[in-house]
């Protein structure tokens, strides 16, 4: 005989789960029914709702990969009463998004709800009024198991969840998933900082950075829908192919309007078809070349040499080259922007002609003001004393007119420095110029300085630490009314310019004021293959906590000799056979002698952030792409050349810090030349 349903838990929830799913779809009939036509009678606003109620529609989708909730809470008392004696406290069950009953009653709360905190932050040591604390386990969309924690009961030794467990080490496919179910305390603090404050976080690889930064704006626009509706939010990562791997996090969490862009897409001036030489960008990318930009643009306001004569009718009105340069001084000194002091400036001279007309007896009004703003010999004076500059032409002729560099610059940059970024074959015009990334940084700065660049309500910055202090700027102007998230980790910058200090990059992005947090705990990387790659700590990044793996499968780790691509190709060939994904990570010059050696083996691969599929789970990863991605296994192939592919020795270890720090369940590495004494100075080499 059956259990009753009553007298079975898993029954009772998987009921819960079959109401809830009725309810969602009664939520999502009730939205495709709404008859516009009633509503409305103007198109304009028809096609707006229409809009919206598609966008509803597919939020309240019933994903059947998505488990609608994932853990419920039992409070003790009702809310405002902790304490109250007899009066029961409320059941909630947590999920990805709100469900409510016909007559409105929750029947789940979306994670990011106040009353879902506690499934995240309470302990033994602070239950926060829980009595029961419910995580649910799924196979194939299925309620299948269930996991329980009595908060308040003293009897109840702590222990570490099965389900959490089970989450962390799951094999990785496809692209990034989210957190929501098993949202760690250190990291909830962080997810769920306020909005008006900035935050930075310093983290090894593998603490979580990436998943923090997405979950937190999900939160951020939950808790501030409307203000970030109109205001923005923008997620920034370093490269294509990482934005790829990342962009169905935010959705999955019902979130579709977030901006995701690189730095280099922010600064879009001008075509970028150029590079620098490290030492070039370094010095583009230094925060004084703020200075040498404004010094040049401001260099060309010049101070009236003569009166200004405005004919109206048979009279002559005269402002004189004094009380002009008064007006223009007032003007530099209010600190507004170039182009805004430049708009300005017509009105201001003709209320300077305004005055004397009504001295004269007349009673202009408004319409003769903008009429004398607009007469010809204002505007010619304005175009001579504050003239229109175009941003890209400022930096074009600071890259290729020594002389003006010289000028702008003295005291600010050395010789060589200017030298370093004076152009050897300088371009005609803004459209033939070779620009680099670098440029068009300068370009935005400089743009900034003439109009004041759009604000958004909340940035996140991902993988910060490579960011120059110029990008970080660049970064920081689109959040001055805002605030940040600032993600990194010191040990992995790999740029001539990486970030030395969480303090200075945060004072670059004038965000002076945020915390800094640090996350330890690692969910990706085993331990023994942390505790291996974190011998490279000392050398690149001192004083920087090893991170914590936190998986209890302790994964595979192999350190085999391998004298040809073929024999790096037959790694990648074992660790197939396994379930997951893999990743063959090697420098970005011995790429294409693999990408031949594994086509040769009839294996296919992917480009990094290019999604896996059945027939195709092995990707081929040049070391200067491996930042932020993972996978369940990597096959490193030579160390050494990942060390040598960069400009300096530092560089190339905390290179090869990111790829042995990629790997899920298992690395093998493989060599042909000798490791890098650095990493072999604790342990002595495992035989092949
Ligand atoms: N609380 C958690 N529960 C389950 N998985 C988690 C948790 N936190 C992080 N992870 C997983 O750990 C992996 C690493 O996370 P993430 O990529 O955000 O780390 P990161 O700090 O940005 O790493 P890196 O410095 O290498 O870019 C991801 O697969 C992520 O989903």
């Amino acid at each position: 005989m059956s259990t009753p349903v009553h007298d079975d838990p898993l029954a009772r929830e998987r009921s819960h789960l079959g109401a809830s799913r009725s309810a969602l779809r009664a939520m999502r009939e009730d939205v495709e029914s709404l008859d516009i036509k009633d509503v409305t009678a103007n198109w304009v606003n028809a096609a707006v709702l229409e809009r919206q109620i598609e966008d509803r529609v597919k939020a309240l989708a019933d994903l059947s990969h998505t488990p609608l909730f994932f853990g419920r809470l039992d409070y003790l008392h009702p809310p405002g009463a902790a304490g109250a004696e007899g009066a029961e406290g409320e059941r909630f069950y947590i999920g990805r998004r709100h469900v409510h009953d016909a007559d409105g009653d929750p029947m789940v709360i979306d994670w990011r709800a106040p009353v879902s905190q506690p499934f995240y932050r309470a302990s033994k040591k602070e239950p926060m009024d829980v009595g029961l604390r419910r995580r649910f386990g799924y196979t194939g969309g299925e309620l299948t198991a269930y996991e329980d924690e009595h908060l308040s009961d003293p009897a109840e030794a702590e222990a570490t969840s099965r389900l959490l467990q089970r989450e962390i080490e799951r094999p990785r496919v496809g692209p990034m998933r989210d957190i929501v179910a098993t949202i760690q305390p250190e990291q909830d603090e962080i997810v769920r900082a306020g909005l008006a404050g900035s935050v930075c976080v310093q983290g090894g690889p593998g603490t979580g950075k990436t998943a923090v930064g997405l979950h937190r704006v999900a939160y951020l626009l939950y808790a501030h829908r409307e203000r970030l509706a109109r205001t923005g939010t923008l997620v920034i990562g370093p490269n294509a192919s990482f934005l790829r791997y990342i962009e169905q996090v935010l959705p999955a969490l019902g979130e579709l309007a977030v901006r995701q862009a690189t730095v280099d897409d922010l600064v879009a001036h001008v075509e970028v078809r150029g590079a620098d030489e490290a030492a070039t960008a370094v010095v583009k990318g230094d925060a004084r070349m703020a200075e040498v930009l404004r010094r040049a643009l401001y260099s060309h306001v010049t101070p009236p040499a003569e009166q200004v004569v405005v004919v109206r009718g048979s009279r002559r009105w005269r402002v004189p080259a004094d009380e002009f340069q008064e007006v223009v001084t007032e003007l530099l000194e209010r600190g507004i922007r170039y182009g805004a002091a430049r708009e300005a400036l017509p009105r201001r001279l003709a209320h300077a002609v305004l005055v004397r007309m009504e001295r004269a007896g007349e009673a202009p009004d408004d319409r003769v003001q903008d009429a004398v703003a607009r007469n010809p010999a204002v505007k010619a004076a304005v175009k001579q004393v504050w003239p229109a500059v175009d941003p890209a032409k400022l930096v074009l002729r600071l890259l290729t007119d020594a002389g003006f560099l010289a000028a702008h610059s003295a005291g600010v940059l050395t010789e060589e420095e200017r030298k370093a970024i004076l152009w050897r074959k300088p371009a005609r015009s803004v459209r033939s110029a070779k620009w680099s990334p670098a440029d068009a940084v300068l370009i935005d700065e400089a743009t900034d300085l003439i109009e004041r660049t759009h604000s958004l309500g909340h940035v996140v910055l991902d993988e910060a630490q490579d960011l120059s202090p110029m990008q970080y700027r660049a970064v920081g102007r689109r959040c001055t009314t805002g605030s940040a998230t600032v993600l990194g980790d010191l040990a992995q910058g790999t740029t001539p310019w990486a970030t030395r200090s969480w303090a200075e990059a945060l004072g670059h992005l004038g965000k002076e004021e945020a915390v800094v947090e640090e996350l330890t705990a690692g969910f990706r990387v085993p331990t023994d293959v942390i505790a291996y790659a974190s011998r490279l700590l000392p050398h690149i990044a001192p004083g920087l906590t090893p991170v914590a793996s936190v998986r209890e499968n302790p994964g595979f780790f192999e350190i085999r000799a391998a004298a040809t691509a073929a024999d790096v190709v037959a790694g990648c060939r074992e660790l197939l056979g396994r379930e997951g994904s893999t990743g063959l990570i090697a420098a970005d010059a011995r790429v294409p002698e693999l990408a031949a050696a594994l086509a040769a083996a009839g294996i296919g691969h992917l480009a990094p952030g290019e999604e896996t599929t059945r027939e195709t789970r092995l990707t081929l990863v040049p070391a200067s792409l491996a930042k932020g991605l993972e996978y369940d296994y990597v096959v490193l192939d030579e160390p050494r050349a990942v060390v040598d592919g960069e400009p300096d020795e530092r560089t190339g270890l905390r290179r090869l810090y990111v790829c042995l720090t990629r790997a899920v369940s298992g690395l093998i590495v493989t060599h042909a030349t000798e490791l890098p004494e650095q990493l072999t100075s604790e342990l002595p080499e495992q035989p092949a």
